[in-house]
């Protein structure tokens, strides 16, 4: 039988081993993390709706309408009005025919990828794709090449020497580095090789494009571009769950062969109408974007003024690359010893030796909180060349 103590032993040896917080309290800016309040630069809440009002009067209305479980799956009878108004939402938000909603992202890739692609068939994904695209080519089960990240020529290669159902699968915005996929390229390319583009936009959505429409539309693409554009809920938007959005052939397709969407609970629809108001604070959003635009300028600015390595994003994603594990968690302490919530991000997150502290800006920050972070740094800046104590503590 395998030693599991051992393997968690070797972990803490390695300075990977992982724990979670304790959070009290809603998440933005300032959170609680085991009794303590900290200024937080580390969800996904880039445009600070998490706690928005009117999605929380949403809930609260649809509560006593629609009850509060799913209760049952899509299939069965679980397909509420309030699923199909919000699908109705996101395709038009989206500008594509239909949309389908997932419980979460992970399940999306997850149904979406297997259900588009399987044995006989090769997929081609980008070396920085997320956990959940990797998954859901192994779930796939059709042969997976993986492209050097962002490299549409090496892509264009392996396309020309592949025959048979193509499929190509890039995140739209890279979770752990922040950079925007040559999505043009992607497109054309495909095209030329008659390869299904499927993009994951789980960190663009809110955040890029006109009103929020993500990183497909701000790069002009439509349908027949991209034909299969997922999105997540729980990141820019603000709430939870997730969609694809596509033909009409496409989604009635998913609804056949998704496992993930077929063989699990709705979400509650209660959530699907808090997300319609969401998606209304989204498209009227330039101002909370315009906002969060300028922290991010401010802090790259600033970062870089101190010394500090940034990736080349110009998104709310903005990497502190530090390469070394205990470093990386020494910096994190040092931080939150000022009172700031940072958290490290090691393999096999992201890959060997790229170990980092994920910086995420929202609008719900001020300037005023950048300052701080920024302020911060400045005093923890000697943790890169002080010898690091090879403890696991965080
Ligand atoms: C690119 C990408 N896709 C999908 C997901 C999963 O989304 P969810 O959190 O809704 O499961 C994430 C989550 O971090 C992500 O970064």
């Amino acid at each position: 039988m395998r030693d599991f103590a051992k393997e968690i032993e070797q972990r803490k040896q390695a300075g990977l081993y992982r724990t979670r917080r304790l959070i009290a309290g809603p998440q933005q800016p300032t959170l609680t993390a085991d009794g303590r309040s900290l200024l937080s630069f580390c969800s996904n809440d880039y445009l600070g709706l998490a706690s928005h009002g009117e999605n929380m009067r949403a809930l609260e209305q649809a509560l006593p309408e629609v009850g509060l479980g799913g209760a049952a799956s899509h299939l069965v009878c679980g397909h509420h009005e309030a699923h199909h108004r919000l699908e109705q939402r996101l395709a038009a938000f989206t500008r594509r025919s239909s949309a389908l909603f997932f419980s979460t992202g992970y399940m999306a890739n997850m149904g979406v990828i297997s259900a588009l692609a399987g044995r006989g068939d090769t997929i081609f994904s980008d070396r920085l794709n997320h956990a959940s695209i990797i998954d859901g080519c192994i779930l796939s089960r059709a042969r997976v090449r993986r492209y050097a990240h962002g490299d549409v020529a090496a892509l264009e290669t392996m396309l020309s020497e592949t025959s048979g159902h193509k499929l190509v699968v890039t995140d739209g915005v890279f979770s752990m580095d922040g950079d925007i996929a040559p999505l043009t390229e992607l497109a054309r390319v495909c095209k030329a090789h008659d390869a299904l583009l499927v993009v994951d936009d789980a960190h663009g959505v809110g955040v890029l494009g006109p009103q929020g429409r993500g990183s497909v539309l701000e790069a002009g693409l439509c349908q027949e571009d991209v034909p299969v554009l997922i999105g997540t809920l729980g990141k820019g938007v603000g709430t939870s769950g997730a969609f694809v959005a596509g033909s009409d052939v496409l989604i009635d397709y998913l609804v056949q062969k998704a496992r993930t969407y077929i063989y699990t609970t709705a979400m509650p629809p209660a959530l699907a109408a808090a997300t319609c108001a969401s998606l209304d604070a989204v498209e009227s959003g330039d101002e909370r974007r315009a906002h969060l635009d300028a922290l991010i300028q401010r802090f790259r600015a600033g970062a870089q003024d101190l010394g500090y390595e940034l990736m080349s994003s110009r998104t709310p994603i903005q990497p502190i690359m530090i390469g070394d594990n205990w470093t990386a968690l020494a910096l994190s302490r040092a931080l939150e010893d000022e009172g700031l919530l940072v958290t490290a991000i090691r393999p096999p997150t992201v890959p060997e030796g790229e170990a980092r502290l994920r910086v995420t800006l929202s609008a719900a920050h001020t300037e005023a909180d950048v300052d701080r972070l920024l302020r911060a740094l400045a005093k923890s800046r000697s943790v890169l060349s002080e010898a690091v104590a090879r403890e696991p503590a965080l």
